[in-house]
């Protein structure tokens, strides 16, 4: 029997479509955080801190039998954190450094209840082929990267660029599956499979 009350502290399409995917009943709450990244912050830090701060901020006006489940992906190249393109000379540059070679999506997850807090984070190498300036070109013209955190979205467009990738493929789209049921179900939480 579930007694508890699933809050999903998000606005994305995304991550609502692959927890409806996994069987819960949950509403969503988005969350606005600040998600700048703080001076000498890891990528791994950097996730995880924001999983939690949209997961606790929807907490805090939440009801005492609620979870809330937060979430946060950001692209890391060479150590470096690939945020929003700006424009498409941001893009250009972008897409010139994961282009042909391999990078990491990392993907924080963290749940709240009245007095527990769990997180984790979880990385996925990505292998793009070589783009050229032409696909570059006609890419950011479908409009699809402009908003994408990376510049690209695996589960769209983007997707034809991927070579491979190791790890798991629901965490770049935005929520791990296999490890959002195994967070949850600490907390109680459980689907029509594992309840
Ligand atoms: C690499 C990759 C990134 N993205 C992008 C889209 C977003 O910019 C980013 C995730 O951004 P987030 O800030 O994690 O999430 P969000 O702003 O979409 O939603 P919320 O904070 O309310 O939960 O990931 C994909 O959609 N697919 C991909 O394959």
């Amino acid at each position: 029997m579930n007694h508890m009350n699933l809050i999903l502290a998000s606005q994305s399409p995304r991550r609502k479509s692959l927890l409806t995917q996994l069987g819960y009943q949950f509403s969503c709450q988005p969350a606005n955080i600040d998600e700048c990244v703080l001076a000498n912050e890891s990528p791994h830090d950097y996730v995880e801190r924001l999983a939690k701060e949209k997961a606790q901020c929807v907490a805090s006006c939440a009801g005492e039998e609620s979870v809330v489940l937060g979430s946060d992906t950001t692209v890391v190249v060479n150590g470096e954190i690939l945020g929003k393109p700006a424009d498409f000379d941001d893009f250009s540059r972008m897409m010139a450094s994961i282009s042909g070679t391999s990078h990491q999506v990392l993907t924080g997850i963290a749940a709240v209840s009245r007095n527990k807090v769990l997180s984790s984070v979880i990385q996925t190498n990505v292998f793009f082929k070589q783009l050229s300036s032409n696909e570059i070109e006609h890419y950011w013209q479908s409009g699809e990267p402009q908003d994408k955190a990376g510049g690209y979205g695996i589960q769209g467009i983007g997707g034809q660029f991927v070579i491979e990738i190791q790890g798991s493929y629901s965490a770049v789209v935005g929520l791990p599956m296999y490890e959002t049921v195994a967070l949850l179900a600490h907390f109680g939480v459980v689907n029509a499979i594992n309840g």
